[in-house]
């Protein structure tokens, strides 16, 4: 992912990295400079002076030039990521979606793509640094190459000890982040289980030291446990380096010695390069923590694979037949499995036909079959006889229009735009009889502050809207009050109906039950429908459902 990130803007990467690069050796070049100047007699000096302001003025200029890119580089990569996400939480298959989760989604959206984003944004920091550090061992070899080797010899063993912690604070690090994914399901069940959690203090109890106090608890452990690693690691570090310092003074301090400008030049060198070592070190468990981050990003777009995308759509039919189509969950913890048993079903322009059937036994798996949320298994879609290939999918849900029981409300009224549909919009909510409470107002909702029961009336609306050949409606009745119940059963579905849509209504309503052209009952998976509602000409193979 990082590397990808860094394919999509490279020549600002690498713009950033030349920059910084530069800004490094321009830095360790002032230190030699300085050195000479110290050391040179008066006559050479004003040329040095010369080079020592035009080398500082470079150096600001390009370390403020590598500070405003890595700024936009940072910015570019989030916003990257973030898109990235989105695109595929919105194009890849419903399946896919559903099993990653909302805090695995939300958590890549927020704190992982601005970990990505933070590593970017200290590419500058880490690239000078790592320049300073790299020229003034050049400087060292240049000014004596023993003390230049014992120098390399208190890398390696730095570096050594470095990679062995590295590794095992990278596991802690990609640890936390698992955790932090959970925590964010955990962020959305405070909201969302509110009421819950107020009315029962026992409850709330457990809830908070429990699950989230645990959670959050656990989260703070694993991140501790990675940053201590890398500062025992940087304190390794630390003490190669002031080794290297003392056996270098001890050995240039040896009778002998040619100490003048070697020892200045040390001794400046030891100086400048602490602070460039000590950020770099400090940089790193950034890097890792990014990588980490852009890992679970990858992988989690990854198992979102986007759906080929189409300009086509479908938008009528005569007929819709389902051939041994199926559907299962697999439950990881009970390792079950609920299956739908293969279904063979045709269903026909204008039918009104109710599905009915206990809870958990199917219904809306089925629903979500036959609007092609859910790509089969296995068995065939066929519009008018055609099968409904892999690729055409997105184009056969343009054929539907749903109200699930937990659908969601866009605050706009997306995709039907328009002055005439804005009018018909608000017909439909005077029809509703939401009107004293709503309206659609330059393409959005006037308020969304209403009663379940009223927002489900104005999903109806959008539905309505979508002007789409077929109707699913889950439990759409469930939250209406006995008088609107009767104008939706005895009203709104015929008229549709009337127009030529098909109309599933999934239902517990028996007292409608006769009102359908066709009842199909689900039972545990097990779809079937009584000879008598079935249609004439296919009544055998009806009642042989399943
Ligand atoms: N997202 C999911 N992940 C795993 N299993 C699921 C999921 N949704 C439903 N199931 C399983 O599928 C079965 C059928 O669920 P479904 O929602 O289709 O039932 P239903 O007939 O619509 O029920 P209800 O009348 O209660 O709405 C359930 O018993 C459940 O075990």
């Amino acid at each position: 992912m990082l590397a990808k990130l860094i394919r999509n803007t490279w020549w600002r990467f690498i713009a950033t990295a030349l920059s910084s690069v530069l800004f490094g050796l321009i830095s360790v070049s002032l230190v030699a400079l300085i050195n000479e100047i110290i050391n040179s007699d008066q006559a050479g000096r004003s040329e040095q002076f010369i080079w020592f302001a035009v080398l500082a003025c470079l150096g600001v200029s390009l370390q403020l030039a590598s500070k405003l890119l890595a700024e936009q580089l940072s910015q570019q990569s989030q916003a990257t990521v973030r898109r990235e996400v989105a695109e595929h939480v919105i194009g890849a298959q419903f399946s896919h979606v559903e099993a990653q989760g909302a805090g695995k989604i939300k958590s890549c959206l927020t704190e992982h793509s601005l970990k990505v984003a933070e590593f970017f944004q200290s590419l500058p920091n880490i690239l000078s640094n790592a320049m300073v550090v790299l020229g003034s061992f050049v400087y060292m070899a240049w000014l004596d190459w023993q003390v230049f080797l014992f120098a390399l010899l208190t890398l390696v063993l730095g570096s050594v000890g470095y990679s062995l912690a590295n590794a095992n604070a990278f596991r802690k690090v990609t640890e936390a982040a698992k955790i932090q994914d959970t925590l964010y399901d955990q962020f959305d069940a405070i909201y969302a289980g509110a009421k819950e959690l107020k009315l029962h203090r026992k409850k709330r109890e457990t809830f908070f030291q429990d699950v989230i106090g645990s959670t959050i608890t656990l989260l703070q452990k694993r991140r501790v446990q990675g940053a201590s690693m890398y500062h025992y690691a940087a304190s390794w570090g630390g003490f190669s380096v002031f080794a290297f310092i003392g056996g270098a003074l001890f050995y240039l301090s040896a009778p002998g010695a040619d100490s003048g400008k070697v020892m200045s030049g040390f001794a400046l060198l030891f100086l400048y390069m602490l602070t460039p070592l000590e950020v770099m070190l400090a940089a790193i468990p950034k890097a890792a923590a990014a990588k980490a981050s852009a890992n679970t990003i990858a992988t989690l777009t990854k198992d979102m694979a986007l759906m080929p995308s189409s300009n086509e759509a479908m938008n009528d039919f005569n007929q819709l037949t389902l051939t041994d189509i199926s559907h299962g969950y697999y439950h990881e913890q009970s390792d079950e499995v609920f299956a739908l048993t293969p279904i063979n079903l045709t269903l026909r322009k204008g039918e009104l036909v109710y599905l009915v059937g206990g809870n958990g036994s199917g219904k809306t798996t089925f629903a979500k079959l036959l609007c092609g949320l859910f790509e089969a298994q296995q068995g065939q879609v066929l519009v008018d006889g055609q099968a409904v290939q892999s690729a055409q999918f997105d184009d056969y849900r343009q054929l539907f229009s749903t109200v699930f029981s937990d659908f969601y409300l866009f605050d706009r009224v997306l995709g039907c735009q328009g002055k005439a549909l804005e009018e018909k919009g608000n017909a439909l909510i005077r029809k509703l009889n939401l009107h004293h409470k709503v309206a659609i107002k330059d393409g959005a909702f006037t308020t969304q502050k209403l009663s379940q029961g009223q927002r489900k009336r104005l999903a109806l609306v959008v539905a309505y809207m979508e002007d789409r050949p077929f109707y699913i409606f889950d439990e759409w009745a469930a939250d209406q009050d006995p008088v609107f119940k009767d104008v939706f059963y005895r009203e709104l579905l015929p008229e549709l109906s009337a127009q030529g849509k098909t109309v599933l209504v999934i239902t517990h309503d028996d007292k409608y039950f006769g009102l359908a052209d066709r009842l199909l009952k689900m039972d545990n998976g097990c779809l079937s429908e009584p000879a008598s509602t079935a249609p004439a000409e296919s009544s055998a193979q009806q009642t042989a459902l399943a």
